[in-house]
Parts: structure tokens; sequence; C-alpha cells
């Protein structure tokens, strides 16, 4: 009886076009308000965070983020709604830029369990395989097992044992600027790789066209390019990746696979041939290769794969900042005085500037960090995602966000005392004027913070103080130095015009008698 009304009253319904109708809206009605009970119970009533942007259908706000410079915009953005959080979603992304550095600390350095996993780039992660290095894999056991390989030539104290090679590759640096002095923006990278091949593989590079170099240079671009948030389509929708082997971006993907692995395997195999004949020069490979391990297979890949992650984080964030500094100095005359001043007084006459300086050069340190807080050479870091749920200041963070460190808005932090956007280095000397330390915010955060940065410091240090050392950099002849920066996510100055002249004869000599001892 009960199931014949039942059946009768079906049938009713699907012959009656407006009951039919009701009965969809009455679902719809129930499926929406049972997913709002579901939000309600999962956000526990907070709110996202604020976002006074515009939104489209499907696509949301994500249109507000540019993949080019997106630290410029998101700035701007910071600035308009003056808040510590903005909130980005659409297309099932959500993306959440902090933009102070206390709500980078608290979340990233006080709650790591939750904001030290990377975002997964569909393209460059998975299709490129490049999510098998340190710096894109998940945290968790891969990734400390890497970073525990990476750590033993990288901390505080295992850099010392670099320090002489670092100070030979500043005086070949010299060297070669005094004999061609134009071609300075290759020098600078070659010095800037060539620590780090020294310190990862041991290789002898000695031009800046050398394969490896070159390689080196290609392939970061093409990842510098593929690792913006955004980049690819596929990255927003990852369904796409299932797309022909014949559409654009799958060619692509297919040819940066390519040009990723033969970037670790290549050095890497390297060193291994020169190993089996004694040949292998001290490096990081050849240690960590010496050491016998009961899962061999497993361990070579991934001593591959941290050693490959060295070789491409190490040179260009490196160079992109002597070169930076390099542009400044032709701009502000005043400075480049002050600072050769200070390492001339320390030095003297007898010898070039060396590691064990470093604490006695306070204007240096100072000009350092400037040019770091000028232009950050990682204007947004490398994005994280949450691990879970998460409340913070009041809003809710979805567990899958993508969480985007603004360390360009940071850098910009308004200070009473000194225009944010004027480069005077005087700011770090002043104890009134309160400005954070950017070697806090451009290493990184956290778990996940920079394992090169003791490295990076010295190098930076000695580069820098030999520069300031032996020669006088001004502006071209047309007296114009225009600063222009990439828009990926190493932001490098694109090619800029200079002149650097030695400062004295005996100064060129000094230079020329200490390249003949170097052992690099
Ligand atoms: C001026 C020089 C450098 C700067 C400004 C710099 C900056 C950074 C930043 C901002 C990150 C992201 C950290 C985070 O997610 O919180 C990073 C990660 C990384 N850096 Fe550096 N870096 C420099 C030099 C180096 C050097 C010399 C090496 C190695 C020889 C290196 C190796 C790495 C690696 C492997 C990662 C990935 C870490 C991970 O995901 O766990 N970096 N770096």
């Amino acid at each position: 009886m009960v199931r014949t009304h039942f059946l009768r009253t079906m049938s009713n319904i699907f012959y009656d076009p407006i009951l039919l109708a009701a009965s969809f809206a009455a679902l719809a009605v129930s499926f929406v308000g049972f997913q709002q009970i579901k939000w309600r119970q999962r956000t526990r009533g907070y709110p996202l965070p604020p976002n006074g942007l515009s939104t489209l259908p499907f696509i949301g706000n994500l249109h507000h983020l540019s993949p080019k410079s997106p630290w410029l915009k998101l700035t701007e953005f910071k600035n308009h709604f003056g808040s510590d959080l903005l909130y980005f979603h659409g297309l099932g992304n959500s993306v959440v830029v902090l933009n102070t550095m206390e709500a980078i600390t608290d979340l990233f350095d006080k709650r790591g369990n939750t904001y030290s996993h990377r975002p997964v780039f569909t393209v460059v992660g998975e299709l490129m395989a490049l999510g098998q290095s340190m710096p894109l894999l998940p945290y968790g056991t891969e990734w400390r097992a890497h970073r525990k390989l990476a750590h033993v030539a990288l901390n505080q104290n295992a850099v010392k044992v670099y320090h002489s090679a670092q100070e030979d590759l500043a005086v070949l640096l010299s060297k070669a600027l005094v004999d061609k002095p134009e071609n300075f923006f290759s020098h600078v990278r070659l010095a800037a790789q060539r620590i780090v091949m020294t310190v990862t593989y041991g290789l002898p590079v000695e031009t800046a066209d050398n394969e490896y170099i070159t390689k080196a240079e290609e392939t970061m671009e093409m990842i510098g390019k593929a690792t913006v948030p955004g980049a690819y389509l596929a990255d927003i929708l990852p369904f796409l990746k299932h797309l022909p082997s014949w559409i654009p971006f799958q060619r692509e993907a297919a040819e940066g696979k390519e040009m990723i692995d033969s970037f670790v395997t290549k050095p890497y195999e390297h060193v291994k041939r020169e190993m089996n004949t004694n040949n292998a020069k001290p490096s990081l490979t050849r240690h960590l290769l010496s050491i016998d391990q009961e899962e061999m297979e497993n361990y070579e890949h991934r001593v591959k794969w941290t050693t490959g992650a060295m070789y491409g984080a190490g040179g260009e964030t490196t160079y992109s900042t002597v070169l930076i500094f390099m542009m400044l100095m032709a701009m502000h005359p005043d400075i480049q005085t002050r600072i050769q001043a200070e390492v001339d007084a320390v030095v003297g006459c007898d010898r070039l500037p060396v590691i064990s300086d470093r604490s006695d050069m306070p204007y240096v340190a100072a000009v350092i960090k400037e040019v770091m807080r000028w232009h950050p050479v990682l204007p947004m870091s490398i994005a994280r995602q949450t691990a879970k749920d998460d409340v913070y200041n009041g809003y809710f963070i979805p567990a899958g966000t993508t969480v985007i460190p603004n360390v360009w808005a940071v850098s910009l932090e308004p200070c009473a005392k000194y225009d944010p956007k004027s480069f005077n280095p005087d700011r770090f000397l002043d104890p009134e004027a309160k400005v954070t330390d950017p070697t806090t915010y451009a290493f990184g955060f956290g778990r996940r913070i920079c394992p090169g940065k003791f490295l990076a410091e010295n190098s930076l240090f000695v580069l820098i103080s030999n520069i300031a050392y032996a020669f006088n950099i001004s502006p071209p002849v047309n007296g114009i130095v225009e600063p222009k920066f990439g828009e990926n996510l190493v932001s490098y100055p694109e090619p800029f015009d200079i002149q650097i002249k030695p400062r004295s004869k005996q100064k060129v000599d000094l230079i020329n008698a200490r390249v003949q001892q170097c052992v690099v």
C-alpha cells in the first residue's frame, strides 16, 4: 500500500514539470544547506581572511594575481586594504598572502608543522619531475633526509672549510674585472656559480661559457618562470595535466623534464667517474658517496637530488645580490666612498679582504643588508601550503591553502626616520630606526629556511668587500643607470651598464700577485 503510494507520487513528479522543478529546487536548497552546515562546523564560524577585491564567476578573484612580478600588485593591495592577510580564491584554489613579518613569524616559525609544506606545482613539480628536489619536496621524511645531507656541507661550522676557496674565487673575480671590466655581468655570475660548484661537486669551471654554467642558467631561468604560483593553468586546474602531449604546455613540460634531469645528473655522474679513477676533488658529493650505506640506490638518488638542489639554488641568488650591489654603488658615490674607507682601514695596503675581516666591518655589513632589503632577490620567498585547517587572528585558513610570504611588503615597511624606497645603509646602524634585519626574511623562514645561508653570507661578504677594496664603480658615459629587474621567482637585475676602474696600480699589483697563490 505504502509502496504503491510512493510510486504514484514519483510518477506524478516526473509527469508534472512544476512538481519536478520544485523537487529539484528543494534538493538543491538542502544540498547547499548541508554544505553550509558542514562549512560552519569546519570553520567554527571564523570568516576567511579579508578580501575587498572584485570576483568573477568560477575564477573568483584569482585574476588579480599576476604571474609577472606579482609582489608589486600584492603590495599595492596590502597598502590599499591595510591588511596583514589577503585572501584569493577561485577554481578550487585558495591563496593567503602574509604581508607582515609578525604574521609570517607567527605562522611559519611558530606553527611549523602546519606551514612547512610546499604547494604542488603540477607542471614543474609533477610533469617536469622537479618535485623530488628539496625546495619542492613536501615536508616529511624524504625532505628531512635531503636537508640532513645538505647540512653536512652547509652548517655554520662546515662552511669554514670553504673560506679559502671563496677568497680565491673573489680574487679571480677581481682579476677578471681588471682585465675585462665590460664583462662584469658574466664575471660575477661565474664567481658565484664557481663557489657552489666547488662546494657541491669540486668541479673546475674556468669560463662563463662552460657547459655546466650555461646549462645551469638556462635551466634555472626556466624553473624560475615555472615556479611563480599560477604560471601555468594546469597548476590551477591539475586535471589539465592529462591533456595530450602535443598541447604546447605539455611539450614545454617534456623539454623542461629533460633539462632538469640532465642538470642534476651530468655533474653528479662526472664526480662519480672521477672517483672511479681517484681523481675527484674534495666536494660534498665525493664526501657523501664515500660513506657506505645499506640502501645504496635510494641513498644515491638523495645525494644526486640534494647536490642538484644546492647547485640550482645557490648560484643565481648570490650573483643577483652582488650585481645589485654594483648597480647601487654606481648610483650612490657617497656610500661607495664610505664602504671603501672602512675596507681600506681594516685591510691596509698589503693584502686583500678575507672572510675573517667580516666582524670588523660593520658598514660593509649594513650595506649588504640594505642591498638585500632594497631589492630582495626572492620577493615572495618560496610559497608554502597548509597541512591542515587553521585559525589565525580570527580568520579561517583552509587546509591545502597556498601561503605566500610577501617579503617585498616587509622590506618596504614604513620607518619614521628613513624612506623605505631610498637606499641608505645607515638605517641598520641607527638603533632608533628599528628596521627589521633583512637576513631574517631574505633567506626564508622556520624549518625551511635557506640551508645555504651561512655559505651565502660569506660569499656576499668576500665578493663585495673585494670589489669595494679594488674598484671605483661609476655610471656609464651617458650618466644613467637604469635599474630593471626580472619578474620571476628569483628577480635578478637585467643587464645594465656601469664603469668599473681599479682604484690604484698598487691594488692591481696586489691582485696580480695574489692570483698566483690561488689553488681553485
Ligand atoms: C644570497 C643568497 C641566497 C638567498 C637570498 C637565498 C634565499 C632562499 C630562500 C628565500 C629560500 C626559501 C626558504 C623558505 O621557504 O622559507 C631558499 C631555499 C633554499 N636555498 Fe637558498 N638562498 C641563497 C643562497 C643559497 C645557497 C648558496 C644555497 C646552497 C648552496 C641555497 C640552497 C637552498 C635550498 C636547497 C633551498 C630549499 C630549502 C627547502 O625547501 O627546505 N641557497 N633560499
